[in-house]
């Protein structure tokens, strides 16, 4: 994999549409382009219309092309992009003439690489440019774009400043005698450490809140059998996806389906009725996938019955939802068109409806917990790996205050050193091939 081929992809998606991108990055994609346009020059930055013909002068469509001058492109390189009629057959055409003149085809996520070895981008930038394509509500997309614009890398900057402004002071006293030094320092390496501490403890607390919203939340719907889990399902999602029946037990997999509610796509999972005596193997295999749900949701819809007495699996229930955030529960207590024999004193803040009538109120329910966990002026991180980059750089921080406290600066150091490389993995990693390849390759083709 060289860094000097020309590389090329298309960039659109593939199916029909009006218009197609192919791009073209690295130091032969003007001469390239120039064979494929027939023209003697193409001037950067200008939208250039022209015919475009293979390798035997055969005309293959009419585009606009759009020449990047290096370094001032994307990717850094010289890249040129041509604009061609929508559809598969015109994009395949000009893909192999450019791979004829010698380019390759990219690997996935070759482009945005190839801007970040160029110093164009820095990893936060690039991760959220992947995750931007597949943001699942507007609130993700507007949180990304700020990832974009560099918000994430102002504040790792910001982080990585102290570090070093604290590894400087400590060389400094390593090196000179006590007496020289200016007294303050140590309190202020410790009131950086206190204002370090709190903000990536911060940060990862309004991005651990956030987690679903990037990927698209999950509301499981979870209860004793027969309470109408599937019943809700299709109600939300306006046709019959699952079956319905008396019979208790009739869920016996996990269903899982999109729907959007208010500006959100989310995931929405019906699971297997949770009883606790089924001598029925699979029905058993069924209820342990519902806890697992329960456990990945981001938002979990309890359902209870009005028409039947409360009894042991509803307490099973009530218990199985307190171990999570309440913040994100919401008990509904179903058919309530049926006389009234549930007693519901015992389930606090709870919705009552009938899915044989109207579900409205959990929609707008669902829609207010969604918006909740979602807009936010607060910095978020935005993916496993930099959640994990942070934690190790906290963890870091918290090991050097003992040695600083003990005067044993080189221990400090080298926990301080630590942080540095671990905040800088959100960025521009120190070491990085193999991180490299494995982030990139994640990327869609032609990004
Ligand atoms: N046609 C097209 N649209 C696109 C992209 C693209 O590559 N091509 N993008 C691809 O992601 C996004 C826009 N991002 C871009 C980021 C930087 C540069 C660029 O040429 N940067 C140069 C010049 C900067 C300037 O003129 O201010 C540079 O950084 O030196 C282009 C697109 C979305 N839209
Ligand atoms: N009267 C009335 N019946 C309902 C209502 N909601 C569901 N039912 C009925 O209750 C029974 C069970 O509904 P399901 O949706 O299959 O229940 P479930 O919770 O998915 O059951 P399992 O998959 O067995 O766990 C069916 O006969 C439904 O028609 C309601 O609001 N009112
Ligand atoms: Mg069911």
């Amino acid at each position: 994999m060289y860094q000097d081929d020309t590389i090329v992809a298309i960039a659109t998606a593939s199916g029909i549409g009006s218009i197609s991108i192919v791009r073209v990055s690295g130091a032969k994609a003007l001469e390239i382009s120039l064979k494929i346009s027939q023209k003697s020059t193409i001037t950067p930055r200008v939208a250039t219309l022209s015919y475009l013909y293979d390798k035997d002068k055969s005309i293959i469509d009419e585009a606009i092309i759009l020449y990047f001058k290096a370094p001032n492109s994307f990717t850094g390189e010289d890249i040129v992009e041509f604009q061609i009629h929508g559809g598969v057959a015109i994009a395949s055409l000009i893909l192999d003439s450019v791979l004829e003149y010698g380019a390759r085809m990219a690997t996935a996520g070759e482009f945005s690489k190839r801007a970040f070895l160029n110093n164009k981008i820095d990893l936060s930038k690039a991760e959220a440019i992947s995750k931007i394509i597949e943001a699942r509500s507007s609130d993700a997309v507007k949180l990304l774009a700020r990832q974009l614009k560099g918000e994430l890398k102002d504040f790792v900057e910001e982080i990585r400043e102290d570090l070093l402004f604290m590894l400087a002071y400590t060389e400094v006293s390593i090196d000179y005698a006590e007496e020289d030094l200016p007294t303050d320092i140590f309190l202020k390496i410790e009131e950086k450490i206190g204002k370090i501490e709190q903000k990536l403890e911060n940060t990862l607390d309004a991005s651990r809140r956030r987690e679903g919203m990037i990927d698209g939340f999950k509301v499981a719907i979870i209860g004793k059998p027969n309470v109408g889990k599937s019943s809700l399902l299709n109600k939300l999602l306006n046709y019959d996806r699952a079956i319905i029946s008396d019979i208790a037990g009739t869920t016996r997999d996990t269903i899982e389906e999109s729907v959007k509610i208010g500006t959100h796509i989310i995931k929405i999972v019906d699971t297997a009725g949770i009883r606790e005596n089924t001598s029925d193997i699979i029905e058993q295999i069924g209820i342990e996938k519902s806890i697992n749900a329960i456990n990945e949701a981001d938002i979990i819809v309890a359902l209870f019955d009005n028409s039947r007495i409360k009894d042991s699996e509803d307490d099973k229930i009530l218990e199985l939802l307190a171990s999570q955030d309440s913040k994100n529960i919401i008990k509904v207590l179903n058919k309530t068109d049926l006389p009234k024999i549930f007693e519901n004193e015992l389930l606090g803040d709870f919705i009552e409806l009938s899915t044989k009538e109207s579900i409205n109120l959990l929609i707008k329910r669902i829609e207010k917990v969604l918006d909740e966990n979602s807009g936010t002026d607060e910095l978020t991180l935005v993916s496993k790996r930099q959640i994990s980059s942070v934690e190790n750089t906290l963890n870091s921080i918290k090991m050097a205050k003992s040695p600083l406290y003990s005067g044993e600066l080189e221990f400090f150091a080298h926990h301080i050193t630590e942080a540095l490389h671990e905040i800088s993995n959100i960025t521009r990693p120190y070491e990085n091939d193999e991180m490299l390849d494995v982030m990139f390759g994640e990327f869609c083709l032609g990004k």
